[in-house]
């Protein structure tokens, strides 16, 4: 089943002040909206509903990362009716709609939502009200409330894509979230247990409660992922190795450019980000990718690492073959690899083995790549 999910930044953010718009101020090191989209940077498609005056900050937050921006409307149901039509030309099965002021919403929290939506056509979390509740006329107390089955409502609320997508084109408007839109069109909504981090920011307090609570959570997080390629050899007179080309009597055969230390290094970045490998994000069966640049499968594995906060500390690759000889040609790969990467020299190690004539690499049929990637964030 896929899950996309719709992340509404079109407000103005009026009740908190500032200079910027709440969710393109910094909290914790990051943007609000940034540290949004990394909470939910796990699914496979992100929609960010922006503000057209926040198109400049938004491209550049988003540059090379997996976020298709719309433009919003001028109120949250008509921001979150234009994040449904972007997904409407390939529509997912469940669509998950945030606001971008609750930067704290835990991954826990998003996957309660997604599991709830296996038996029920909407589920959202709410906090059930533990004080008293009052009226009043803003100097005293006019009367009491029953708080019995009252709840507080958080985002992300999750539906079915298409129910709520009819939901909203029959909705009058002026609903306060998706839950009432759906409710409207008469259809359940669960109500997943919600959390107290997950606050959304709205006042000018707001800034430093969020801050705090991303800075206790966002402990060191070190990451190891290893990635192994091969390619056969075929007719030709060079190689490509870690986007340098190698003359040689053989040249490396495959869908793309055949570059299979590039791949390896890719694929460890891949591992360490428990994001499958280059066939996950860029399938074989799509011709598209049919002879492309290694290089490009590299920048997304990438980017995704700093879309998701991490950096990465050092590379370790070792390709597996008796010729070419690779240690000539070892420092040029490496400079080529920093410079996609956007890494110190000190941080990258391309070395090579033999296999002592032995197995298909000894025969000189191909030539295999082992990677170890490290990434951290702290
Ligand atoms: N026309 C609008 C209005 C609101 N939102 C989004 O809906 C969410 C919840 O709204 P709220 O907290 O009220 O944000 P603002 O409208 O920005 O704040 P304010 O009411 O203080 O101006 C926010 O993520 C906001 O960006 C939106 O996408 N489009
Ligand atoms: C959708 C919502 O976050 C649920 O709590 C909230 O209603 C949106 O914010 P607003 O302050 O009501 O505009």
């Amino acid at each position: 089943m896929t899950t996309a999910a719709i992340i509404v930044a079109a407000g103005r953010g009026t009740r908190a002040g500032g200079a910027l718009p709440k969710q393109w101020r910094e909290i914790a090191g990051a943007p609000v909206a940034l540290w949004t989209l990394r909470a939910f940077a796990h699914l496979p498609r992100l929609v960010l509903v922006i503000h057209p005056d926040d198109r400049p900050r938004a491209e550049a937050l988003c540059e090379g990362f997996p976020v298709t921006l719309v433009h919003g409307a001028a109120d949250r149901a008509g921001s979150v009716r234009a994040g449904l039509e972007a997904l409407a030309g390939d529509p997912p099965e469940r669509v998950l709609i945030h606001d971008v002021a609750r930067p704290c919403a835990s991954r826990k929290l998003i996957e309660a939502v997604i599991a709830a939506l296996a038996t029920t056509p909407g589920a959202a979390p709410a906090l059930a009200v533990t004080d008293a509740l009052w009226t009043g006329d803003g100097i005293r107390v006019t009367g009491t409330r029953d708080r019995n089955g009252l709840y507080r409502a958080q985002t992300p609320q999750g539906f079915r894509y298409d129910a709520i997508v009819q939901a909203h084109a029959a909705h009058p408007g002026g609903a306060a979230d998706d839950v009432e839109v759906a409710r409207a069109a008469g259809l359940d909504v669960a109500i997943v247990p919600g959390e107290e981090r997950n606050l959304k920011i709205t006042g000018p307090d707001d800034f430093a409660r969020a801050e705090a609570l991303l800075k206790e959570t966002e402990r060191m997080d070190i990451r190891l992922g290893n990635g192994y390629d091969v390619h056969r050899f075929g007719e030709g007179d060079h190689v490509v190795l870690c986007g340098i080309k190698v003359p040689h009597g053989r040249s490396l055969q495959g869908h793309s450019d055949a570059d299979v230390g590039m791949h390896a290094v890719t694929d460890a970045l891949y591992g360490a980000m428990a994001e499958g490998d280059i066939g996950r994000h860029f399938p074989p069966s799509d011709p598209q990718w049919k002879g492309a640049a290694s290089e490009i499968f590299l920048r997304h594995a990438v980017d995704l690492a700093g879309f998701k906060g991490f950096t990465i500390s050092n590379i370790d690759l070792t390709l597996i073959c008796e010729r070419p000889k690779i240690g000539p040609h070892a420092p040029a790969m490496i400079a080529e690899m920093c410079r996609i990467m956007g890494m110190e020299a000190d941080r990258v190690s391309i070395k090579a083995t033999t296999s002592e004539r032995l197995g298909f690499t000894g025969r000189e049929e191909g030539i295999a790549a082992i990677a170890t990637a490290t990434l951290v964030k702290s």
